[in-house]
């Protein structure tokens, strides 16, 4: 999938994958592990979301990573904040309170970016992201993120013919795929997920499930 097709869409503002409640899965078992307050979290693929505001408002630090501008700017003119903007490395980086978001292309993070967090928060972002951009992806996650951090993960998985990607369905078998070597996965709750999801049902989706797993390294 090419960087264009992603700023394009931001700029067309053909985000249907943009949510704005904040997603409840996170709401219900981010407690429940028990993460320390005041530490980091980093949010690959981050677009605008609300989970980021969430996340701050139980204490973290939100690291971000977002390939779109327009996604970036929107984030903090949402929250009403005035970003400080400069250049780090590849990156653009926008901070403001807890959030500081690095405009630029994920597969350039150095773990020195991460090096603090304690979780990685990701929700439509694997998914987002056909088979061998998915693999690149896990791969370099797993070697940016400090070896104790956890990743929560939410992904869909809906009979794949009926619908091409983004997003692309993932179900149990690819997670443990791209990321059983290393890390013990945890299926947090699989429900469904189609009549919150409009919008995958206009496209013909007929079955669809919701999971989110925690991810813990061996
Ligand atoms: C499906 S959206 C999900 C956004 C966000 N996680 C959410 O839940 O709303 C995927 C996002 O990833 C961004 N993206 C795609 N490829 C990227 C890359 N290589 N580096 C950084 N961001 C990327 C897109 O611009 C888009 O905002």
């Amino acid at each position: 999938m090419e960087k264009a097709f992603w700023t394009e869409r931001w700029k067309r503002r053909d985000i249907g994958f943009h949510q704005p409640h904040v997603h409840e899965q996170l709401t219900r078992f981010w407690p429940t592990l028990n993460l320390p307050v005041a530490s980091a979290v980093f949010v690959p693929l981050a677009g605008k979301s609300c989970d980021m505001v969430w996340l701050a408002t139980q204490g973290h630090r939100v690291i971000g990573v977002e390939l779109s501008d327009v996604a970036v700017r929107e984030f903090f003119k949402d929250g009403g904040q005035t970003p400080e903007i400069r250049s780090e490395g590849p990156f653009d980086l926008y901070s403001a309170g807890p959030f500081n978001l690095y405009r630029g292309d994920f597969f350039e993070t150095s773990p020195d970016m991460v090096r603090d967090t304690v979780a990685v928060y990701d929700r439509a972002a694997l998914i987002a992201l056909p088979t061998d951009l998915r693999e690149r992806y896990a791969k370099k996650l797993a070697s940016i993120i400090p070896s104790s951090a956890i990743i929560f993960l939410v992904a869909l998985e809906y009979p794949e013919h009926e619908m091409s990607g983004p997003p692309f369905s993932v179900p149990r078998a690819e997670v443990e795929r791209l990321y059983g070597d290393t890390f013990d996965i945890q299926v947090l709750e699989a429900r469904d997920g189609l009549d919150a999801s409009g919008n995958l049902r206009r496209r013909g989706v007929s079955a669809l499930q919701e999971t989110a797993y925690v991810l813990r390294r061996r």
